[in-house]
């Protein structure tokens, strides 16, 4: 039987309509990858193949939670700039905190990324997702008189408090005298969340009371892996559509519950005739002026401050109480400088923690080794294209800065990931033959700079500084063996794995 090419042609396309569903897709992808691989803006950044030609890679890594650990790895293979997706580019380069975070002149600023933060279709701004400057300035006002120094002096009672409960606490826990194991991590998370609740809200969440999280926060902490997920979908639309409309209805009133309880806070403050100088006070006396924020800001503003204002404090006090017991003749040094200053607990102030040398050279280090943000979230390259760390890149381009890789990086740092807070006292400074007098400690900005950097930074200077004094001069610290880990096992799913920090405590001799 005799078959032309036209018959033929057409029994392909009409007994096989699958089959040419998937020639055109191998095709469509083929040409994809070449495209982005050799032709796109893009090709001249070193990565991966696989990386820059599929969003695939960067999404598993998120979702496995070992993202800040695989670009780390690709950095080293592929040098400080690194093309980590077909459309994304993210820097190791202290030159990228400049180019990226701070105003230039001439320039168009670097606005976050909508992707990951813009809030929900009909949702109020807050100060971390409001995108557009004008919405965020504003806010950023509104909040700012209690930010500063001065504001600081008039919270040291709140904070005082708390932490004198955590110590009061860990006190209870001891069964006598000697000396007892005790997991510290939840203990500085139930004291950052309980001194914000009061500073926020004018209630703590009595997590250190009760000794547990109180179930907000408890909630908070089993959603953010869920969060990975939802962020992963919106790379794809088609794939967050089928999510969205899978959240069974019990879950998404879970998620309104959990706002409607901050509302709920936020409104029991708002109606206290009581003056006093927390974080909620100025947005109160601003409220009846025009540039005064809206009920809807203030609920999301803080509800999000919640997380940010406690959760990356207690991180960088985790890292610091790990590295110490791991360090024991580190630690010894910071007890004895605490011990030999103070006589008694009410001379622990912060204005006399202001300038302890080895007490903050450890906050600085814990900063370095353990960043709350270890990977600071996109920006986009504003529209025309824009450079960064010299390279031109095209308009719309996330691009992010990978702060646990830079802080490692040998380049920066003598002895780059051993925990050294001697790299910080003034001796390493200005003495030549200290080998941390090279090391570039510019290049850590643990806060971020620019306009959206952080506003809590003396607040959180306040906890570390006041937390880490308190707890060394009323207990000898030390790690309990065979149960200690490294900082750089822990996973990073938006925010840093919670892992037991088990650390031996002894009540001391005052
Ligand atoms: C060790 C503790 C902390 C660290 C390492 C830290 C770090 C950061 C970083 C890196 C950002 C910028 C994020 C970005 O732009 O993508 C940020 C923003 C922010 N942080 Fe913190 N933070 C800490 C504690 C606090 C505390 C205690 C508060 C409040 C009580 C706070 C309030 C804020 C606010 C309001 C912003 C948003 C600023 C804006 O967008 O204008 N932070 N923080």
């Amino acid at each position: 039987m005799e078959m032309t090419v036209e018959s033929y042609q057409v029994s392909f396309t009409a007994s096989n309509p699958v089959l040419v569903v998937s020639v055109a897709f191998f095709v469509y992808l083929l040409t994809r990858i070449i495209y982005d691989l050799y032709f796109h803006p893009l090709s001249r950044i070193p990565g991966p193949a696989s990386w820059s030609c599929s969003r695939l890679p960067f999404v598993w890594a998120l979702l496995r939670g070992t993202i800040v650990h695989d670009i780390e790895l690709l950095h080293k293979k592929y040098g400080p700039v690194l093309r980590i997706a077909p459309n994304e580019v993210t820097f190791a380069s202290s030159e990228a905190w400049g180019d990226i975070h701070q105003p230039r002149p001439n320039h168009q600023p670097f606005l976050k990324d909508p992707l990951w933060w813009s809030s929900q279709p009909g949702h109020p701004n807050s100060i971390i997702n409001a995108i557009d400057p004008k919405v965020h300035s504003r806010i950023r006002k509104a909040l700012a008189p209690g930010f500063t120094p001065r504001a600081l002096r008039s919270q040291e009672p709140f904070i005082q408090k708390y932490v004198n409960l955590l110590v009061e606490r860990l006190k209870d826990q001891a069964p006598s005298d000697l000396s007892f194991e005790i997991d510290i991590s939840p203990w500085f998370n139930y004291t950052t969340f309980d001194i914000f609740g009061d500073l926020g809200f004018g209630e703590s969440f009595e997590c250190l009371e009760k000794s547990t999280y109180h179930p907000w926060i408890a909630l908070l902490f089993n959603s953010v892996k869920a969060a990975g997920f939802v962020v992963s979908a919106r790379f794809y639309p088609w794939v967050e559509f089928i999510l969205m409309k899978c959240i069974p209805p019990s879950l998404k009133k879970v998620q309104k519950d959990h706002y409607h309880q901050i509302v709920e806070k936020v409104d029991r403050r708002l109606n206290w005739e009581l003056d006093r100088p927390d974080l909620m006070s100025h947005v109160i006396l601003r409220r009846a002026e025009e540039t005064g924020l809206p009920h809807g800001e203030i609920c999301a503003t803080f509800m999000v401050l919640t997380t940010a204002g406690s959760e990356t404090t207690a991180t960088t006090l985790c890292g610091a109480v790990n590295y110490l017991t791991a360090h024991p003749e580190k630690l010894a040094i910071l007890s004895m400088e605490i011990s030999s200053t103070f006589y008694n607990m009410e001379q622990i102030t912060l204005a006399a923690l202001q300038d302890l040398p080895y007490l903050n050279a450890v906050i600085q280090e814990a900063l370095r080794l353990c960043p709350a943000i270890p990977w600071v979230l996109p920006r986009r390259v504003p529209t025309g294209g824009d450079t960064v760390c010299g390279f031109w890149l095209p308009g719309g381009t996330p691009v992010s800065i990978q702060a646990w890789t830079l802080n490692r990086d040998p380049s920066y740092f003598h002895d780059p990931t051993s925990f050294e807070p001697e790299r910080w006292l003034p001796e390493a400074y200005s003495k030549k033959g200290s080998p941390f007098y090279c090391d570039q400690r510019q290049a850590i900005e643990p806060f971020s700079t620019g306009p959206r950097s952080c506003m809590g930074k003396h607040i959180a200077w306040a906890e570390m500084r006041l937390i880490l004094a308190k707890l060394l001069f009323t207990f000898d610290l030390e790690a309990v063996a065979g149960k200690e880990f490294k900082w750089e096992e822990l996973r990073t799913f938006l925010l840093v794995e919670k892992r037991p920090i088990y650390v031996r405590l002894k009540p001391r001799a005052v």
